[in-house]
């Protein structure tokens, strides 16, 4: 899968948040976003979701130009969200969350279901408790297997080691780099360390601007670290 996004701006009212914005993801690669609190990475992330529409510019799956389609319609064709607060059905149960994603893209009881559902065995051990009922890290879990039921191509993730207990993001890291390779990943990420784990490539957003992008062995942790102190 081919991603690229093509000189993005994003305004809030006249507030300009997004300043021609480009990024490419190779397939299979992670691609982390790093920038300060309100340097515009979850504007981002809703650009490429089609939660909210850019005021220019371009964003591009396999060479189409799927700018003017709806988050259902990024979805069918693979490209899967994990907001940052995770949004998962609290009052619904683990195998509830999971089974109303994998009906909705038609990936109920098939292989994708059963893997996600695997990747994570907390799910299984939580199945029939309420999704509000777990810890937040085990939330985050759920939210990316259920991301992952759809199948996707791409999937983004906001912050997902934010407020998470330091095992449960080590089960986190471990999952998306086995996942890379199949699938391409988009990720906003605070928390350097993880970034640096998990990345192939990084792009530092400041102010709404691209200010640096390069390969992760290319970038020292030092310099890194630079961009995303608060
Ligand atoms: N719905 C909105 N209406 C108006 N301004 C907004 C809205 N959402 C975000 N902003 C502003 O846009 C800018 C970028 O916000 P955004 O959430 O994209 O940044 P961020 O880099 O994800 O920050 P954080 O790390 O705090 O989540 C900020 O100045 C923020 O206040």
């Amino acid at each position: 899968m081919q991603f690229r996004i093509e000189a993005l701006d994003q305004h809030y009212g006249s507030s300009q948040v997004l300043r021609q914005v480009g990024l490419e993801i190779a397939p299979g690669e992670c691609l982390a976003v790093l920038g300060r609190n309100g340097a515009g990475k979850t504007t981002l992330l809703k650009c490429v979701m089609g939660l909210i529409a850019p005021s220019a510019g371009r964003v591009l799956l396999d060479g189409a130009d799927i700018t003017g389609w709806s988050p259902n319609r990024r979805s069918r064709a693979g490209i899967a969200y994990v907001p940052q607060g995770r949004e998962i059905f609290s009052e619904l149960t683990v195998g509830e969350n999971i089974e109303a994603a994998a009906r909705a893209h038609g990936t109920y009881g098939t292989a994708a279901m059963e893997e996600a559902v695997s990747l994570f065995p907390v799910l299984a051990e939580m199945w029939k408790r309420p999704g509000g009922a777990l810890s937040g890290g085990q939330q985050q879990q759920l939210a990316i297997a259920r991301a992952l039921v759809t199948r996707p191509r791409l999937l983004i993730l906001d912050e997902p080691t934010e407020g998470i207990q330091p095992n449960i993001v080590a089960a986190i890291g471990e999952v998306l780099r086995a996942l890379k390779g199949r699938l391409s990943i988009l990720l906003v990420e605070q928390y350097l360390d993880f970034a640096i784990e998990t990345a192939d490539a990084f792009l530092i957003l400041s102010r709404g601007a691209v200010v640096e992008s390069g390969r992760a062995e290319a970038m020292s942790r030092a310099h890194l670290t630079r961009f995303i102190a608060v």
